[in-house]
């Protein structure tokens, strides 16, 4: 497993300059919320700005109710008259104003919880379905990548609910802002020093929130071949799929006994960055309340002094508190965003990641006919040292069937996964119908072959979707399951489960049936079948499972229904390869012997003694 390197500390000179080129990433999550819903976007955008002037009207409605008070007060004692509602409303108008205020701001932010809610709904859907579309185009190499795996696993896990984050942090920016330049209006009338104070006092703090958030996001970063394999062991842990041997070994206190060191390591990381972080931020915030009680102790004397009013004292104070909030609050949401983008950072990279050209566009060959043919291929694993396959020439016609033989690791599945392009050759080229593969539209390609992996997968969905995976075109088409799992001997069982063709496999969800190994494979065999427009058929071990009777008959009906059909057979089973046209004996990648079953016994080489050794066994 490679480990994917901290990012060096920028030097000193480019720091400023690294942490603005961060937020690069805001625009494109802006434009990723617009094309969201638009409409959501426009009414954060107007609840934000509501959100943001209320307050300095509120604070400015205050001010007018204290000196409106002390007017009336005044009026009240020199003319000694009775109160009436006709006199106290100069006063009781203000009061009602302000209540309309306090009410227009939390009709607002109601309005932006349930505008981001939402909207967080409808975002986490469209970054995780970009990532899912993304990962389609992508070739099995990169799946095959550890640092590419760290990628898609760190997009999926932080990344889908980053683009909204950011989009709130900006819009609460925006807030805090107008609401900073309005009180800074009201602020200017007694001093510009004040505003000065307040800001000083604010911004270090939001220099360390931005410190550690980049520390905490390299941590995440580093750490994510650990956090990975930390979810690895839960799935063993916890899937019925693995939990069977877990058991019966007794690997649980082992495994377990891992995943809590993982965790320990992890969690002595995590602690020291939380206690640095909340430390420092206690210290440096400290400040930022120095210079506001600075400013308050400043306001009180100048009133005492005269110089303000009893409501401009309350107005400026309300300022002071909620200004100073406001300020931080912006600070807060700038070093979130500097960490929505770090984190964003890795869902682009994901989604930026090289996409490997499609190949060709033809939809025929320049031979059709020819068949195929593997001319001096040789082919190495991305990273590997040794070539897998190694100057290995092959002709395969239709009508024709071609086994491969040879030990474990010798490279028989290797040209399967070539020949279906899920990669390509380093050396050589393979031709269909006499043009490279290259060439050919991958759709086009891949629509002539039908082919069962050894590792075919179990779907968790009902048994004829499971059949219907094998030709998208007839994923729900009920007269071909049947016809499919007729020729791949699924039928007979299939009818007697409790739904039929509609019964759901697997344990994941309610009602689920497992099948026995044998029948899951007949299911993959039948999948295989679902392709009829395919002419080439590659069976990886297609029988590994089956009884003896069914392996008999699925080889049976291989020979019946070859016709003009290409059939690439890999199988341990000599009683099953002997009956193709043409044998390959595979070894370290090469091809060491060839022809068909008589004369590779009177070869008397490698062949005719594995068939023998294999034949003394069942005497
Ligand atoms: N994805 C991979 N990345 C790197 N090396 C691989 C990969 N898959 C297989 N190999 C290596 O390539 C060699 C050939 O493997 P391959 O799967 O083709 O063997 P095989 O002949 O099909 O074996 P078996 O009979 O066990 O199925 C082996 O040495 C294996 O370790």
């Amino acid at each position: 497993m490679r480990r994917t390197s901290p990012a060096p500390p920028p030097p000193n000179g480019n720091r400023l300059a690294a942490f603005f080129g961060v937020f690069r990433y805001s625009r494109r999550a802006l434009t990723l919320v617009w094309q969201t819903s638009r409409a959501l976007t426009l009414g954060l955008a107007a609840c934000t700005l509501i959100a943001g002037v209320l307050p300095a009207v509120a604070a400015w409605i205050g001010q007018l109710i204290v000196d409106a008070v002390v007017a009336a007060m005044a009026h009240h004692q020199q003319t000694g008259a009775s109160l009436t509602l006709e006199s106290t409303w100069p006063v009781l108008r203000y009061v009602l104003a302000e209540a309309g205020v306090i009410a227009a701001i939390a009709l607002a932010q109601r309005g932006l919880a349930a505008q981001q809610s939402l909207l967080r709904a409808l975002l986490g859907q469209k970054v995780n379905v970009m990532i899912l579309e993304k990962a389609g185009t992508l070739s099995l190499a990169q799946f095959e990548d550890s640092e590419f795996y760290d990628k898609l696993t760190r997009a999926r896990r932080e990344a889908s609910t980053r683009p909204l984050g950011l989009v709130n942090k900006t819009f609460a920016l925006l807030q805090n802002g107008i609401s900073l330049a309005s009180f800074g209006v009201l602020l200017v009338q007694f001093s510009l020093w004040a505003i000065g104070i307040l800001v000083l006092g604010a911004l270090p703090v939001f220099v360390s929130e931005a410190k550690f958030s980049g520390d905490a996001f390299r941590l995440f970063r580093w750490r994510s071949p650990q956090t990975r394999m930390q979810m690895y062991l839960e799935t063993v842990l916890a899937r019925e799929d693995s939990i069977k041997e877990v058991k019966l070994f007794g690997l649980e206190p082992l495994l377990l006994e891992r995943y809590r060191r993982i965790f320990d390591t992890l969690y002595g990381e995590d602690r020291r960055l939380t206690l640095r972080r909340e430390s420092w931020g206690f210290l440096l915030g400290l400040l930022g309340t120095l210079a506001f009680y600075g400013a308050y102790a400043w306001v009180v004397v100048e009133t005492v002094s005269g110089t303000l009013t009893l409501g401009e004292m309350t107005m400026y104070l309300m300022v002071f508190k909620q200004g100073q909030a406001a300020l931080s609050a912006s600070l807060t949401s700038i070093s979130g965003m500097y960490e929505d983008n770090l984190y964003l950072s890795n869902l682009y990279e994901y989604l930026e990641q090289p996409v490997a050209p499609q190949g060709g566009s033809l939809t025929q060959g320049a031979k059709p006919g020819d068949g195929i043919r593997f001319e001096r291929v040789g082919f190495t694993y991305p990273g590997a040292d040794a070539p897998a396959l190694r100057d290995v020439s092959l002709h395969l016609a239709p009508g024709h069937s071609l086994a491969l033989v040879g030990a474990n690791g010798s490279g028989k599945t290797t040209l399967i996964k070539l020949l279906t392009r899920l990669y390509e050759p380093s050396e050589g080229r393979i031709l269909l119908d006499g043009s490279d593969l290259r060439e050919w539209d991958v759709h086009t390609l891949r629509r002539r072959i039908g082919v069962i992996f050894q590792d075919f997968v179990r779907y968790q969905l009902k048994v004829g979707e499971n059949l219907g995976a094998g030709d998208v075109e007839a994923f729900a088409d009920e007269a071909r399951w049947q016809e499919a799992a007729e020729r791949g001997l699924a039928d007979t069982f299939i009818r007697t489960m409790p739904g039929g063709y509609h019964t759901q496999l697997g344990r994941w969800f309610k009602g689920g049936q497992e099948l026995s190994s044998g029948q899951w494979q007949k299911i993959a065999l039948a999948r295989a079948y679902m392709r009829e427009s395919a002419d080439i058929l590659v069976l990886d071990e297609p029988t590994a499972a089956m009884d003896a009777a069914a392996e008999a008959a699925v080889y049976a009906d291989f020979r019946e229904h070859r016709r003009d059909k290409m059939t690439l057979l890999i199988s341990h089973r000599f009683s099953t390869v002997r009956a193709a046209d043409q044998i390959l004996v595979i070894d370290g990648g090469e091809v060491i012997e060839r022809g068909d079953h008589a004369s590779l016994m009177a070869q008397n080489g490698r062949y005719a003694r594995l068939f023998r050794l294999q034949a003394e066994g069942y005497r």
